[in-house]
């Protein structure tokens, strides 16, 4: 039997204060599976993903997220979501932090530690956010994400500003994620991260160019790197 997507969107609209942003959007996320989403600046990735989580309104089309409608009262503890900017309190410690969004969510202490150890953060789990290193901070975010276990995890660039070994780290904790049967979308700009993913969305000015796997993106532009294969599909503008 196919499992039912994570994600299901067909013939997408999305306007902001009248401007169509995002256009006839149609894709499948596969359940458990670490899907990148990249474009330039402006393409609609932080759109898409806010109605993923169902804080944008849709204009027309389907958008379903674990078989639900997006924000539904039943997609409370499946979804986590991390907006680009650090969205814990800053003047309150990690663990703090941790335990405040599980206490909200009706989960124990216990799982908002495992959530800290998970991101490698338990040694620092006594400190303030705003004593924290940025990518510490980012680190801070995705715990309280992480907390409960969501079956879906939405995150919006969340290694944006970091440097290659904090990428690295952050990645190997979302794959650790993955693992246990997670599903992951994940805005990035840096396209050799596309490398991390079992597939990459590719918009354009809001309209979807390509959804492919890595060894796809490259094989059809012919390209030998990501950054190469990104700038030929943009230019393009056209499915590979
Ligand atoms: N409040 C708004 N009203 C009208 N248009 C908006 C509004 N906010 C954003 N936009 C436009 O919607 C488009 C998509 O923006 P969005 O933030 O989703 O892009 P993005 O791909 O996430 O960008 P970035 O990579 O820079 O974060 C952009 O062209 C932006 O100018």
């Amino acid at each position: 039997m196919t499992k039912q997507p994570a994600i299901r969107a067909r013939h997408l609209d999305v306007s902001l204060h009248g401007n169509t942003v995002l256009h006839d959007l149609t894709f499948d996320v596969p359940a458990g599976a670490v899907v990148g989403l990249m474009g330039p600046s402006g393409c609609g990735k932080t759109t898409l993903m806010r109605s993923i989580v169902g804080v944008q309104r849709m204009a027309s089309g389907e958008l379903t997220v674990l078989g639900q409608r997006p924000g539904s009262a039943a997609l409370q503890h499946d979804v986590g979501y991390v907006t680009q900017a650090v969205s814990v309190y800053r003047e309150l410690t990690v663990s703090q932090n941790a335990s405040y969004f599980a206490a909200l969510q009706g989960h124990s202490r216990a799982s908002a530690d495992r959530a800290i150890a998970a991101v490698g953060l338990a040694d620092l789990a006594g400190r303030r956010v705003d004593r924290l290193s940025g990518g510490q901070a980012s680190r801070a975010s995705l715990a309280c994400a992480l907390i409960g276990a969501p079956a879906l995890l939405v995150l919006d660039e969340p290694t944006v500003g970091l440097d290659p070994v904090t990428r690295e780290e952050i990645w190997s904790h979302l794959q650790s994620v993955a693992a246990r049967g997670a599903t992951l979308l994940v805005s990035s700009h840096v396209m050799d991260e596309a490398a991390r993913c079992d597939s990459v969305l590719l918009l354009r000015d809001g309209r979807l160019l390509a959804h492919l796997s890595p060894a796809q993106l490259l094989d059809r532009t012919a390209a030998s790197s990501y950054d190469e294969a990104f700038l030929r599909l943009i230019r393009s503008g056209e499915m590979p």
